[in-house]
Order: C-alpha cells, then structure tokens, then sequence
C-alpha cells in the first residue's frame, strides 16, 4: 500500500505508483470546498491512466466530524461519481479522526478487488 501526497508539486510523481495497482482510495476533505473542482479534474485524469484500468476506487468523504463537512452524498455530487463507468468506484464519508465508517471502507474495498481476482482465475 502507498500513500502518495495530494499536493500539486507531487502528483508528477503519481506514475511511480500505477503498475499493478488493485485499489485506489482517494480521500477527499469534505470540508474544503475550493478545492473540490481541482479534485474532481484530477480524479478524472487520473481514471484516464491505461494502468489503472481494472483498478477498484474508493473515495473517502473524509473530515466528516468537521461542521460544515459536505456529505458523502454531496461529494457523489460534486465530484460528479455518477458519471464513472469505467471503474467500480464507492463512496463512503468517513473520519480519520474518529474512525467513523473507514473499516466498512475499507472491507468494500477489499471485497470488490477479490471478487474480480477470484473470477479471473
Ligand atoms: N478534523 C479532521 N481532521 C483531519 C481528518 N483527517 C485528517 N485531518 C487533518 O488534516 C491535516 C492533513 O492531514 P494529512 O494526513 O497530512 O493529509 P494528506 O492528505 O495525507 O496530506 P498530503 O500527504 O500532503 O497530501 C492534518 O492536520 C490532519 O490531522 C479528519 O477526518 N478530521
């Protein structure tokens, strides 16, 4: 598992990461809303990438313990998920302060990768 910076000065270095990649968990700040239009171009480039074609995504609506958080539902929105079909993709709001929901994430996740490596054998 890699954790690789959000920040601008290190998406280049994304690339690194690609090559057998099963799962992607993009965790977004629920309660920074100026920055939501840029997550959601920069999640859409990323879909693009040949190598993570396959790979499951997740997004964290993460920060949820914050007022004024958007909800799951409102980042589904803004992020403009539905429009996904390329990639199983879930989200889920959670809190990486509290631990609110991130197991049940994270179990999704894993569940969704096995089934398809488990058909395809
Ligand atoms: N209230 C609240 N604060 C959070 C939560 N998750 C992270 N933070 C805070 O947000 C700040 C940034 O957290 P990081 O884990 O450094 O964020 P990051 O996205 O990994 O940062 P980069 O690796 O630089 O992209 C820290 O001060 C965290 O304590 C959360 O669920 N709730």
């Amino acid at each position: 598992m890699w954790d690789v910076g959000g920040q601008k000065s290190l998406r280049s270095y994304w690339r690194n990461y690609f090559e057998c990649t099963d799962g992607l968990v993009w965790v977004v700040d629920s309660a920074d809303r100026m920055r939501l239009e840029t997550c959601r171009e920069e999640l859409n480039v990323l879909l693009t990438e040949e190598r993570l074609a396959g790979a499951t995504l997740l997004v964290l609506a993460n920060k949820q313990d914050l007022p004024g958080a958007l909800t799951a539902h409102e980042i589904k929105e803004t992020l403009q998920l539905d429009n996904i079909v390329t990639h199983h993709w879930s989200v889920v709001g959670v809190s990486a302060v509290t631990g609110d929901k991130l197991l049940g994430a994270i179990d999704w996740l894993i569940s969704d990768i096995a089934k398809r490596i488990f058909t395809l054998e």
